[in-house]
């Protein structure tokens, strides 16, 4: 494989390209597939996070359902949002994105709490 001069003296690599035939290959600098290898590690640390949230939340939507609470805890989100907005502002993250990260994910939980209520009042 023959490189081109400006590649030998950058080192970029070579990645099969997305998008067919006319782009056969892709250069990638160094510092930035340093750069992806980092985001994909966070990434798949984000994943299994998220798995165990979830995880979690699924025997919390198991035990309302069980005690007949309501899936959604207003008065809890709130004391969550203010918290973890402190802690986006700390740690140099955008609260505002912080907040619409946490709303995305406990619609979801809500939900799977509902899902698993119906489930629950069916089989009763
Ligand atoms: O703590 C609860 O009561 C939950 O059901 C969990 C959770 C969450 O995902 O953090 C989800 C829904 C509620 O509105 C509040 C919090």
């Amino acid at each position: 494989m023959t490189q081109a001069p400006s590649e030998m003296a950058h080192g970029w690599n070579e990645l099969p390209a997305v998008g067919g035939e006319t782009a056969s290959r892709q250069e990638v600098p160094p510092q930035l597939a340093e750069y992806r290898a980092t985001i994909d590690n966070l990434d798949a640390a984000l994943v299994h996070l998220l798995a165990e949230r979830f995880r979690c939340t699924q025997r919390v939507g198991h035990l309302k359902a069980e005690l007949d609470m309501p899936p959604a805890d207003p008065t809890r989100e709130a004391i969550q949002v203010a918290r973890l907005r402190a802690l986006a502002h700390d740690s140099g993250l955008d609260p505002v994105f912080a907040e619409k990260f946490f709303s995305f994910i406990v619609a979801e939980v809500i939900h799977h709490h509902e899902q698993i209520r119906a489930e629950s009042g069916s089989a009763a």
